[in-house]
């Protein structure tokens, strides 16, 4: 497998704002890395956001009130919601602290993430040399400079928090947004781990499948194991936590924004199946306007399939790209050799819509594609929103846990509306799939916001 692990030589544009953190870095670095983070994604450390996931998707709905009777792009709302859950969970600071808001940081990436399409894009704008001379390489300085700006005040807060013993998440938890006690009371239909959302749906497992818990001793959550691991200075080093930090906090959240986004529009888009999950939602909390637990995420099982038919026909990381390390003859072609030193791109957008795997009709919009029977004859590489392999996503079980709570509590409060149908998106394939046209939707309430809310 170590075939495939090396990103290829097109990833160096990210360097200057994500250093080489776990998306870029490669050999004994990122795999040493690797070991160190994936764990801090873990269900068990997980389960312990679901009160923040409750507590920011209420605040969530609360800002989308103020759209209500007018269309509006989503996307802005959405990737505020994903900074700010990101920053109270796997930072674990209070987003008041920061001073600046998720959505500054956020407009940062997204602007940014176009000047490294357009690196990508034009020839002329490939050789640092000339790059650098340019104002589009300034403009790049300046939004670098916001968004560390973030990620350094992060980690200062949450190292000060370290020396005064403080561990876990400062941010603020109203009692009314626990669930623990919920949990007990709530019936779990569902026995079994086994799925897409939180496992892993056919044999191939990879490093976040690991079933067996540390026994006594408690797994952390993301920033603070890195403080924790940078102790004594030979497991990780400051600069090298920076690095991590400006990547989870980027993967981690224009991803589940651009996800969160498409759910909405297709939501719009197709009336009759938003019904349908707003009745499986009815199903689960019966009219009342508890918290969501754990529990209730297991049986989002239509939602699930939504949210999974999303991103096979938006995936937000539409395509990635690999580097041989050696020669390779194809299955599909003995007579035809790739070079060791070729990039490899995987275009999941493509894959996830060809007719020998999806039927003749791979660009509908058809959850049950993800009913148990079909997806169980699927091969594992069919489905690849969060790749694949030792190089896959490591905060996939986050995203889908996170964007069940997020949405199943927007759906619950209102009905989403829009005048676009699919065939008006008009896409953009930069470093994270969005529309360019914009997520525009309007909202109608379903029912009164809660005092909670
Ligand atoms: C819907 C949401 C998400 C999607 C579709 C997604 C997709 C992906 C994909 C396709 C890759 C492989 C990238 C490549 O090979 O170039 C990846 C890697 C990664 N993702 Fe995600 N991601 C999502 C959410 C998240 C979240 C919530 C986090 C963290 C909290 C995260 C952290 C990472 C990291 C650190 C890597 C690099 C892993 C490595 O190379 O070892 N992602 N993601």
């Amino acid at each position: 497998m170590s075939l495939f692990y090396s990103r290829s030589p097109e990833y160096r544009y990210f360097k200057p704002w994500l250093g080489d953190g776990l998306l870029i870095s490669t050999g004994q670095k990122w795999r040493a890395h690797r070991k160190l983070i994936a764990p801090t994604f873990h269900l068990n450390v997980l389960k312990s956001f679901i009160d923040l996931f409750n507590k920011n998707s209420r605040e969530t709905v609360k800002k989308l009130e103020g759209t209500l009777g007018k269309e509006f792009d989503c996307h802005d709302y959405m990737s505020e919601a994903t900074v700010e859950i990101l920053l109270e969970t796997a930072m674990g600071v209070s987003k008041k602290t920061q001073g600046q808001s998720g959505y500054d940081y956020a407009m940062a990436v997204m602007k940014l993430c176009e000047i490294l399409h357009l690196r990508h894009a034009k020839l002329w704008f490939r050789p640092d040399l000339i790059f650098n001379l340019t104002n589009t390489a300034k403009y790049q300085e300046k939004l670098i400079g916001v968004i560390h700006s973030l990620t350094r005040r992060v980690i200062q807060k949450k190292k000060a928090d370290f020396e005064q013993g403080i561990r876990g998440s400062t941010a603020e938890l109203p009692d009314e947004y626990k669930t623990s006690k919920l949990e007990k009371n709530v019936p779990l239909k569902t026995t079994t781990l086994e799925g897409t959302s939180y496992g892993q749906s056919v044999g191939l497992k990879d490093d976040l499948d690991v079933d067996d818990d540390v026994g006594e001793k408690k797994r952390m959550a993301f920033l603070d194991l890195m403080i924790e691991a940078s102790q004594n200075g030979v497991v990780i080093n400051d600069e090298e936590i920076k690095e991590q930090v400006d990547t989870i906090m980027f993967e981690g959240h224009d991803t589940t924004a651009a996800g969160s986004s498409f759910f909405l529009c297709q939501m719009a888009a197709h009336p009759e199946i938003q019904e349908k999950v707003v009745q499986e939602l009815d199903e689960i909390f019966q009219g009342s306007d508890r918290m969501a637990t754990f529990a209730d995420t297991l049986e989002m099982k239509y939602l699930e399939r939504c949210l999974l038919e999303t991103l096979r026909l938006f995936p937000p990381v539409p395509i990635i790209a690999r580097q041989l390390q050696q020669d390779v003859k194809l299955a599909s072609n003995p007579n035809l050799t790739l070079p060791s030193g070729a990039t490899i791109v995987i275009a999941q957008f493509k894959v996830h819509r060809l007719e020998e795997i999806y039927g003749p009709n791979p660009d509908k919009f058809d959850p049950d594609n993800f009913l148990p029977e079909r997806a169980a004859n699927r091969h594992y590489y069919a489905f690849i929103p969060f790749s694949a392999g030792p190089r896959s996503c490591v905060g996939r079980k986050y995203a889908m846990l996170k964007l069940k709570i997020l949405l199943s509590t927007i759906l619950l409060n209102y009905k989403i509306k829009s005048n676009y149908k699919e065939e008006d998106y008009k896409l953009q394939g930069d470093i994270i799939l969005k529309r360019a046209d914009g997520f525009k939707i309007s909202l109608e309430r379903r029912k009164p916001l809660s005092a909670t809310a």
